[in-house]
């Protein structure tokens, strides 16, 4: 990406030569891209072609209503900000403009001063939004730390923090719920990208179709249902991170253009032609065999060499043993503050249970199991009942339909069997009956 595209995209409206001439000038100047449009038709077709985060429009476009082009404008590019320029006697009309969805208006004739504040102001607010997310994503991960106790998670931890500040593509594997997704997060966290966004595609969740317009966007109309125009994510990670979760769903008759992007950064809108760019770094996680996966023809083998230039194991909770008790102190300190519970700590019985069990849900797992301890401990210490890790049903001993077991209960075991006999995510929600991304919230929310 070069420094004016990260500076900003604007798009200059006005039938006065010599305003767009002036305007132009002085936004240049501080590093914008600029395009203009004499008419509203030339601003549509402008529009179709390049994105712009910000648009200076002239309420009086000759015949043309301003008004009229700002609402054309905003269906073509929805979340870009609408700033009206107006002669001074028509500021009423300008304020119509705000209430129609402008987000600010400017005076005629303005100063390049007023221009470039009331620009800068505007793309602030476009980023503000963004920081928005990723801030909301820092407080989240302040609860997650990239410290550990276990030799073999340091050693990744070292690794990851020594490739982050690289550009490499970085395939992430591990169990479910050992921290993929975590680890993918301080990566972006830990690198130059940090001031951009970090976007996440959870893969299972969405057919090929869906997958490109999610990822490369699509214009209005381009297939049924596309009532608006979007930018994908692909747009949204530019000078950021893309976090691709559970790559090995990802769809295999799209592969090829996710192949294409990463080694060209070029990529096209679903329904328009327009080749765009993107300065994307791609992380992606799996808990799949993906070279298994490659020589059955179920994942390309070229796809999987771009994407695993590092790859960073992730060791299962019960190999980082030094680590449990700290994780469980964390999430106990987190719960007990969040639900106004009594606990403050382990007694030495639950410590053991802790250090003994094995963890096959990981990281996830200890997380859930002390939540619902957190809830259902009334005392200062929770113990071993309040784990309820006995409990949990044995691959011997699976639970019976009539049963006395929850819904809930009989559901996780059902999908946890279904899970563990079907070949691919895709064959699992087949046989369950529901589609792909109800399955993933699911997982999620089981733990499984
Ligand atoms: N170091 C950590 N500190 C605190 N919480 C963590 C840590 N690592 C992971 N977690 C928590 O554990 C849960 C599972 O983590 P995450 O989703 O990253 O795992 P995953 O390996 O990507 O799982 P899956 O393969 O199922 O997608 C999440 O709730 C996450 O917040």
């Amino acid at each position: 990406m070069d420094a004016t595209q990260s500076n900003g995209r604007i798009l200059l409206v006005d039938d006065e030569p010599a305003i767009l001439r002036t305007f132009r000038y002085c936004l240049e100047d501080e590093g914008y891209l600029v395009a203009t449009a004499s008419n509203g038709m030339q601003a549509e077709s402008v529009l179709h072609s390049q994105v712009f985060d910000l648009c200076f429009l002239d309420l009086r476009l000759g015949e043309e209503n301003g008004l009229d082009v700002m609402a054309r404008m905003r269906t073509i590019a929805p979340w870009m900000r609408v700033v009206m320029v107006t002669a001074h006697s028509a500021v009423d009309t300008a304020v119509d403009a705000m209430q129609a969805g402008a987000a600010d208006y400017l005076v005629k004739p303005c100063s390049p001063d007023q221009l470039r504040m009331s620009a800068a102001k505007q793309l602030e607010a476009r980023q503000m939004a963004a920081r928005l997310e990723t801030l909301e994503e820092e407080v989240r991960q302040a609860r997650v730390s990239g410290d550990s106790q276990s030799p073999a998670m340091m050693t990744v931890l070292e690794t990851a923090r020594q490739v982050a500040g690289t550009d490499a593509n970085i395939l992430i594997l591990g169990e479910s719920g050992t921290g993929k997704g975590e680890l993918a997060r301080l990566i972006h966290g830990w690198s130059r990208r940090a001031k951009k966004e970090c976007v996440t595609i959870n893969c299972p969740s969405l057919n090929a179709e869906l997958m490109e317009s999610e990822l490369f966007g699509h214009t209005k109309g381009a297939f049924t249902g596309a009532s608006e125009s979007t930018l994908g994510r692909v747009s949204q990670a530019d000078g950021g991170t893309l976090f691709l979760d559970e790559i090995g769903d990802f769809p295999l008759t799209l592969q090829p253009k996710l192949l294409r992007f990463i080694q060209d950064k070029e990529y096209e809108r679903v329904g328009d032609p327009v080749t765009r760019h993107a300065d994307v770094r791609i992380l992606a996680a799996t808990n799949l065999d993906l070279t298994e996966m490659a020589k059955e023809g179920r994942f390309r083998e070229d796809l999987l060499y771009r994407l695993n230039v590092i790859t960073l194991t992730l060791p299962p909770l019960r190999e980082r043993t030094d680590d449990i008790l700290t994780l469980a102190d964390r999430f106990l300190a987190g719960f007990v503050k969040e639900y106004a519970r009594p606990a403050r700590g382990f007694s030495e019985a639950a410590q053991n249970a802790l250090l003994n069990h094995g963890w096959p849900g990981n990281i996830r797992e200890l997380r859930n199991v002390i939540e619902r301890a957190s809830i259902i401990c009334n005392e200062e210490r929770v113990d071993v009942a309040h784990l309820g890790l006995g409990a949990e049903p044995e691959d011997n001993a699976a639970p019976r339909v009539g049963a006395s077991l929850s819904l809930d209960e009989l559901e996780k075991a059902h999908i946890a069997a279904v899970l563990a006999s079907s070949p691919t995510l895709e064959q699992a929600a087949r046989t369950l009956g529901i589609d792909a991304s109800t399955l993933y919230r699911k997982r999620k929310q089981f733990g499984l």
